[in-house]
């Protein structure tokens, strides 16, 4: 078996040494079996239907349209946590940044000269005084892998945290230690927070969940941290806010140019996952899931399909994914029986309209093993089937 691998943006290397080159090439065909890619936006970037699956390394996949993958039969991957420390880090840089006057106050260190310069800096310090992030409220809004470090971080920092995540999962919810309080609803964490920092995906339902409304209900001069995504908050809504002083501050990860020249709106290029050890573990993290699915049909860290996992102990494995209706497992089993094919071990799992069958048997001669495939993906609602040798 050779498989081909085709990346878009910088995958960090330690993740392509994840391949082994008997067994895979990378880019060197535009029909590729696989794609490993970080924020190509996918929904302008045709991917055909010999495409297996596609894995993201990092977090964020709403540059991936998910809906035509899972009708193409193509599973979709990221890589959970694997840059959440880079963002957390980030973030308790940038609470720092924006509540002491750290940038003014180094461009105005390096403007002195003279034999007399420490003398000056003594007699100038007083113009930089800041706060302390410590006794202060800090709203965490999404409590995954980012916003549990991040509430994490600040509550050892010895501010007060708030979280606010509705669809916690357990493992997160395990994670995040009792002391750190959780709010029931979004206008309770505004309303209370020194600083807002949001750590949500970009979806239909999150598109502009802060807008002009959640900002007239923040508390007066507060300061927002966006290292989410372009579109949970409404821009426009961030300047008026920003105008009549209603928040101090905007903190994000996200231009736009609606904040150019603005003094009181810090912008970083989208660096929040950009550090060597996040970009190693996620390019890592992707190409093992990758593998792990091309050789033996099982399904991790999916985020169209289900987590479908069965040990790979017989020769041969059929994979099906079709739509989730009735009586497919009974259509598919049948049509084993009919070719007299013995099923040693099964699985089926579903996951919103779509569903993932795999099944073990013993070695089929080739041309039995065609007409059983043809036989399966005769099944209308059967989207894809292959068969991987062990
Ligand atoms: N700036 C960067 O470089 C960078 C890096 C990593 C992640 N991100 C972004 O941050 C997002 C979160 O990353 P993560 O690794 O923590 O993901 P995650 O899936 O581990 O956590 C997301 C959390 O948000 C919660 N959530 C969803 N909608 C919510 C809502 N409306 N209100 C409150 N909580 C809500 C979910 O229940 C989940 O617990 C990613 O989807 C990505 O867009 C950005
Ligand atoms: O969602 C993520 O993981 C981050 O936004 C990182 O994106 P990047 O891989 O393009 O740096």
């Amino acid at each position: 078996m050779t498989m081909d691998i085709k990346t878009y943006n910088m995958i960090a290397p330690e993740g392509l040494a994840v391949f082994p080159p008997a067994m895979y090439r990378i880019n060197q065909t535009d029909k590729p079996d696989a794609l490993l890619i970080r924020s190509q936006d996918m929904h302008k970037t045709h991917f055909g239907t010999s495409v297996l699956a596609i894995a993201r390394a990092g977090a964020g996949v709403n540059n991936i349209p998910l809906v035509e993958a899972s009708s193409n039969g193509t599973v979709v991957f990221n890589t959970p946590g694997s840059n959440a420390n880079a963002v957390k880090e980030l973030i308790v840089a940038m609470l720092v940044i924006a509540t002491r006057p750290i940038f003014s106050s180094i461009t105005w260190a390096r403007k002195l000269n003279g034999a007399d310069v420490s003398l000056q800096t003594e007699k100038g310090k007083n113009h930089f005084a800041g706060t302390e992030l410590k006794g202060k409220t800090i709203g965490v809004i999404g409590l995954g892998a980012v916003g549990s470090r991040v509430a994490r971080a600040a509550a050892d920092m010895g501010m007060h945290v708030i979280g606010y995540d509705p669809y916690i999962s357990v493992e997160h919810a395990w994670r995040l230690s009792n002391d750190i309080p959780r709010a029931g609803e979004l206008a309770e964490v505004l309303r209370s927070s020194d600083y807002v920092t949001i750590h949500i995906p970009y979806t239909e339902k999150n598109k502009d969940l802060i807008t002009a409304k959640e900002l007239q209900q923040i508390k007066k001069g507060a300061i927002l941290l966006n290292y989410s995504r372009w579109g949970i908050v409404n821009e426009d809504a961030v300047v008026a806010a920003l105008d009549n002083g209603q928040i101090k501050q905007y903190v994000t990860d996200f231009s736009s140019s609606k904040f150019i020249k603005r003094d009181d709106v810090i912008v970083t290029p989208h660096i929040g996952g950009t550090t060597i050890e996040a970009e190693v573990c996620g390019a890592k993290m992707a190409a093992q899931t990758l593998r792990k699915y091309l050789e033996t049909g099982n399904i991790v860290n999916s985020v169209n399909f289900p987590t479908v996992e069965m040990e790979f102990a017989s020769a041969l494995r059929l994979t099906l994914i079709h739509r989730n209706v009735p009586n497919m497992v009974g259509r598919i089993t049948t049509i084993l029986a009919q070719e007299e094919v013995n099923i040693d071990n099964m699985i089926n799992r579903s996951r919103d309209q779509i569903a993932y069958t795999m099944i073990d048997v013993a070695a089929i001669p080739a041309e039995k093993l065609k007409n059983l495939q043809a036989a399966l993906l005769a099944i209308p609602e059967v989207i894809r089937v292959r068969a991987l040798q062990k």
